[in-house]
């Protein structure tokens, strides 16, 4: 369980939306929405507790280093660090107890899963877009983590790289895991039964996606 009290982030001192209170619980999925630069990102490494909030807390059941894993987008990724997309995906096992042996089977079925077995031994510089995103996301399957948060998770998939993601997402819910995602793709969103949160400079609402999704319709009809 993640629960945000009175949370107010940001940079430069300055709050991105006023105080939210959520309360996330196990086996839960919550899409962020928000227009760009609204914050999603940032409230993300906060509850990751990669940046300090503003003002209020996050209390989580579990431990923040291990317990909570982080999708960053892309961009923070450094392609020039001079390691291979295996090594990548094996940082998965950060604080794993597991033995050699398993680890080396569970990551030969991480990279078959993701489709990556052809491009293990490439450096990062040298992965195409999707490729990277994969082996992010396959990172991310070998965390034993409770609590998973994911930035734009779907960037630069083909289809069956969403239809991959949102297979491990339905098993990662059924396991019981903690799930926050940000995504620009709201049409795709509106397919999926879960929570929804949207962040705005005005305040931010929870509620089923579903209902958050009819209220923008109404916003983007006004726009056109
Ligand atoms: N390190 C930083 N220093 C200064 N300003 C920052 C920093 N990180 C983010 N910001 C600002 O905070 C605001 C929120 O950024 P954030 O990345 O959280 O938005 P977002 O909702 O995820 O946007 P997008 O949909 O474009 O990805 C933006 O105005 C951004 O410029």
């Amino acid at each position: 369980m993640i629960e945000c009290h009175d949370l107010q982030w940001g940079a430069g001192g300055r709050a991105l939306t006023p105080p939210l209170d959520l309360q996330l619980a196990p086996g839960s999925l919550t899409a962020v929405i928000g227009a760009n630069g609204s914050g999603k990102s940032s409230l993300l490494k906060v509850i990751a507790g990669l940046d300090r909030p503003l003002a209020g807390r996050v209390e989580s059941a579990v431990p923040r280093l291990g317990g909570i894993a982080y999708l960053p987008q892309q961009q923070e990724v450094d392609r020039q660090f001079p390691i291979r997309l295996n090594e990548l995906v094996s940082a998965g096992f950060w604080r794993s107890g597991l033995g050699r042996r398993e680890r080396r089977q569970r990551l030969h079925r991480a990279l078959a899963d993701w489709g990556l077995l052809d491009v293990k031994t490439q450096g990062l510089h040298a992965l195409s877009g999707g490729e990277l995103q994969r082996a992010l996301l396959a990172r991310l399957s070998l965390t034993e983590a409770h609590v998973l948060l994911l930035d734009e998770p779907e960037a630069a998939l083909d289809e069956i790289g969403v239809r991959l993601l949102w297979a491990h997402i339905t098993r990662w819910r059924d396991e019981g895991r903690t799930l926050m995602l940000v995504s620009h793709n709201l049409a795709g969103l509106g397919e999926q039964r879960c929570d929804g949160l949207s962040i705005a400079r005005s305040g931010c609402v929870a509620a089923p996606i579903r209902q958050l999704l009819a209220g923008q319709d109404t916003l983007l009809r006004r726009v056109a």
